[in-house]
């Protein structure tokens, strides 16, 4: 089996970047080692903190932010990052070249019960007509993305990532420490009927997500056979999509806060779209390709739906 970095070598990605892609995946080798030795590590249940976002931050949101700030920042190529738990940009060397912005740990509702958690994050070039530090940095569409992938910490940890061209999928062999590749291409077939949704919210959507749900739900015939799975966490959801199909739907709703769903465009939706799209699914908000939607702030929300083609299309069809 191939290691990462000729894999990434053959695919023409610069020496440069190979190097900051080790680094983050360096703090995920760590991360994924104290995710398996739980609470062996300390690493379950909460603090008394909440983010930006007025969520309750678990010890692992922290530990993973800060492991991953301290070695991106220590890296000489990051000009500056950009986090959920993070309120602002957070300048690195001015003279770096990339900007990364990163979910640490994705499906935090989960890391208490033993489920699926991962790590998402995202490479662009840094901005030389912002300052360094500023939120500026990452105002780029997620067309821009050098550099998007996840790794996720279940049975085995996965690294899921694509530098522009297809999406691959790596196993972190444990006995060596390095990733190996495990899937060259993975491919989102074109139709299937798994729907991931929280259908808990069907009281607060608009009606024709309701509808939508209601003719899934009751197998009109375009959806027939069709199935409901739902993670928690965005990573694990959009894994099994991109490993099998379906879609992932997270639409805007009723509730203060969640006008534009919960997913965060910089560090969730852009990174895991671009991963979808280059294994030939769809991924979009409204209607509208995800990749090229312009930021309006760091942590802005966006009503998404992202996996199989015809699926995507025919849930924007309903809902839009
Ligand atoms: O179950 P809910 O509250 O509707 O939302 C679940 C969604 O929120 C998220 O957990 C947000 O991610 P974080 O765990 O990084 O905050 C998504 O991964 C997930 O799909
Ligand atoms: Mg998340
Ligand atoms: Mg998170």
């Amino acid at each position: 089996m191939k290691r990462l970095i000729p894999v990434l070598k053959q695919d023409g990605v610069s020496i440069d970047l190979i190097m900051l892609i080790r680094t983050v995946l360096a703090a995920s080798k760590e991360i994924s080692f104290r995710v398996s030795q739980g609470a062996l590590a300390g690493v379950l249940g909460s603090t008394l903190d909440e983010n930006i976002q007025g969520e309750v931050q678990k010890k692992l949101d922290v530990l993973a932010n800060q492991l991953i700030k301290d070695m991106l920042l220590a890296d000489d190529s990051v000009r500056a990052i950009a986090s959920e738990e993070e309120d602002h940009v957070v300048g690195g060397n001015p003279q770096g070249q990339y900007i990364v912005a990163f979910d640490p740990l994705d499906g935090s509702s989960n890391i208490d019960i033993n489920g699926q958690i991962g790590t998402i994050f995202t490479i662009y070039k840094a901005r030389d007509d912002v300052p360094h530090d500023s939120d500026l940095q990452f105002s780029q569409k997620g067309a821009d993305q050098l550099c998007a992938g996840y790794v996720l910490y279940g049975a085995s940890t996965l690294l899921v990532m694509s530098t522009g061209g297809p999406t691959r999928c790596f196993t972190l062999d444990q006995t060596h420490g390095g990733y190996l590749l495990t899937q060259q291409t993975m491919r989102v077939p074109e139709k299937r009927n798994e729907f991931a949704a929280n259908m808990a919210n069907y009281r607060y959507w608009n009606d024709a997500n309701r509808q939508f749900f209601a003719d899934v739900t009751h197998q009109d015939e375009k959806y027939d056979k069709s199935s409901m799975r739902w993670n928690a966490a965005m990573v694990g959801d959009v894994h099994r999509v991109l490993s099998r199909g379906g879609v992932f739907i997270y639409p805007g709703d009723k509730r203060a806060g969640v006008e534009n769903g919960k997913i965060r465009l910089l560090y969730e939706a852009n990174p895991l779209a671009m991963l979808v799209e280059n294994a030939g699914g769809l991924a979009l908000s409204n209607g509208q390709s995800i990749l090229q939607i312009a930021p309006t702030s760091l942590h802005q929300r966006v009503p998404i739906a992202m996996g199989s083609k015809l699926n995507v299309e025919l849930y924007t069809a309903a809902t839009t």
